[in-house]
């Protein structure tokens, strides 16, 4: 009985906003049919931007979804971008929406900065992120803890491939050199590989990671059906609490080790500082506002964006190589003409190695870590695409269309480094963003332009690459946040006479 009366007053508000919202806004975008109380939720299929993909090739760039009760703006054209993340809109679109369970349950009841509506929580959590963790001085004093694990995975790699071709599972690899550079930006640990202290605690950790994560990716249909979280999802609630519970208890930890270090008579020196002393001490003068609560979230959200995303583009970056030698080939030549032999390539070579940043760029453009960048939900009336948008709705820009579309680019299917080529850096006319724009553009893309092309060009300059078997790598998309591959990456590796005397003092 209970199901029943909170169906039909699902029903009855489903039906009068519907009713209207379409009286009061004249000039929607165009939209399929819809069928009750689902809207479009029976069209939708994974991977969503995919399926979303679809539907806009029917009905055009800009269309008008229900995901159920939610209204939903699909933007796939880049003028239409362009007027999302310009002018007023900007402003309007910098809110991100407010009834997904996991930002409220792993987002700390929307108060981390990726969750978190537009206002000064948000602001003031993007100046610490600027300021404190991602700011370009920041980014450049991690220096030597990103050369440390690239050197440390070029090392473990060299230890299995050294004078013949060996098989190695990459996917782990960039993952673990990933995650290690930020646990050590966060709280100076690293729990994968040698000297890690604690091998308990550093499983722990890596399995409520890993959960996070796979949890993160799952989508909960009550968010669009509200009525269904009061019968369906309790389990799927019980299962992210368990989750958050435990990620708390380890962050928890870590904030502890940092206190009682910080009281101990040991002073912890300034380019040692960790991202958590820093908020410690935040923390002293203004205690009602730098909780423990608040540094578990924002310290998480850092391990959480930063992983994933920069370890996955370097999988597929590589599956890409692997499967267009001739790329390989021409990358090694450029950076052995760049640095000179017996010596790792540095930060400070980057610049000098264009073409392995048109390989970075051809990779975030095919396999976007955010195919659909993050959800923003527009706070006021606004235009785009010259369709009036209603405040609350959710805009999903696709960005992977965009970025694969054949009226934008020549053959996009085709991995073309070269297409690049003296185009570095710039969105080419919104056509090309992988780190979003405007106000929630991604905070962390000059640190992942860092540890991406490091790692990336040490692993080209110091082996040789080849495909396990005649067959192409396979290219499938798997699901989850952060387009993953659907395979883990196997390659065969051997370190290269020009760089075995180098490795071995690793
Ligand atoms: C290849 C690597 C990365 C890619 C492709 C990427 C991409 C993105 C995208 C598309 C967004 C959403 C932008 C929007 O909503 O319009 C985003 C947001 C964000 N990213 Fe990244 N990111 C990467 C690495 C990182 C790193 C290394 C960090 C930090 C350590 C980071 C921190 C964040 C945060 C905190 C947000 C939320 C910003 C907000 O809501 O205000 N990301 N990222």
């Amino acid at each position: 009985m209970e199901i029943l009366f909170y169906f039909l007053l699902f029903l009855s508000f489903f039906l009068f906003s519907r009713f209207f919202l379409s009286k009061k806004t004249k000039n929607l975008p165009p939209s399929p049919p819809t069928i009750p109380i689902i809207g479009h939720l029976h069209l939708l299929k994974k991977p969503l931007y995919r399926s979303l993909a679809s539907i806009t090739d029917k009905y055009g760039p800009v269309l008008y979804l229900w995901f159920g009760s939610r209204p939903v703006l699909v933007v796939s054209t880049p003028s239409a971008v362009e007027d999302c993340f310009t002018k007023n809109n900007d402003i309007v679109f910098a809110n991100r929406p407010h009834f997904f369970l996991m930002g409220k349950l792993l987002g700390n009841n929307y108060t981390t900065i990726d969750s978190a509506p537009y206002g000064p929580n948000w602001r003031n959590l993007r100046r610490i992120s600027a300021i404190e963790v991602l700011s370009a001085t920041r980014v450049h004093s991690y220096g030597g803890i990103r050369l440390d694990e690239v050197k440390s995975m070029v090392k473990r790699l060299s230890n299995i491939g050294s004078d013949e071709y060996r098989t190695v599972e990459m996917k782990s690899m960039f993952f673990e050199l990933t995650f290690n550079i930020m646990m050590r930006i966060i709280a100076g640990k690293r729990y994968y590989g040698e000297h890690v202290e604690d091998l308990e605690e550093a499983k722990r950790f890596q399995e409520v990671v890993k959960e996070t994560f796979v949890l993160s990716g799952a989508s909960n249909i009550g968010d669009f059906l509200p009525f269904l979280n009061l019968v369906g999802v309790k389990g799927f609630k019980k299962r992210i609490m368990s989750v958050v519970t435990r990620k708390d208890k380890a962050m928890q930890e870590l904030i502890e080790e940092r206190r009682s270090l910080r009281k101990s008579e040991f002073n912890v020196e300034e380019k040692e500082k960790t991202l958590i002393d820093v908020l410690l001490s935040l923390q002293e003068t203004e205690p009602d506002y730098y909780t423990d609560e608040m540094i578990r979230g924002f310290t998480w959200v850092m391990v959480a964006a930063g992983t994933d995303t920069s370890a996955g583009t370097m999988e597929w970056a590589m599956s890409l190589l692997v499967n267009n030698p001739q790329v390989i080939k021409k990358a090694q030549a450029e950076i052995d003409a760049h640095v000179e032999k017996g010596r790792l390539l540095n930060e400070s070579d980057i610049n000098n190695l264009p073409y392995l940043h048109c390989i970075i760029n051809e990779t975030l453009r095919m396999y976007p870590a955010g195919p659909l960048l993050v959800p923003h939900e527009s706070s006021e009336d606004c235009v785009v695409g010259g369709f009036n948008i209603p405040r609350t709705t959710m805009l999903l820009i696709n960005m992977w269309q965009i970025q694969n579309d054949p009226k934008l680019w020549d053959e996009p299917t085709k991995f073309k480094p070269e297409r690049f080529e003296g185009l570095e850096g710039t969105r080419d006319g919104f056509k090309f963003m992988p780190f979003g724009s405007g106000r929630r553009g991604c905070p962390g893309e000059g640190l992942a332009m860092r540890v991406v092309p490091l790692a990336l060009g040490a692993l080209i300059q110091c082996f040789d690459w080849e495909r396990v078997g005649d067959e192409l790598v396979d290219m499938s998309e798997g699901l989850g946040l952060t387009l993953p591959k659907a395979e883990p990456l196997e390659v065969k590796c051997k370190t290269r006479s020009s760089a075995s005397n180098m490795v071995s003092q690793f």
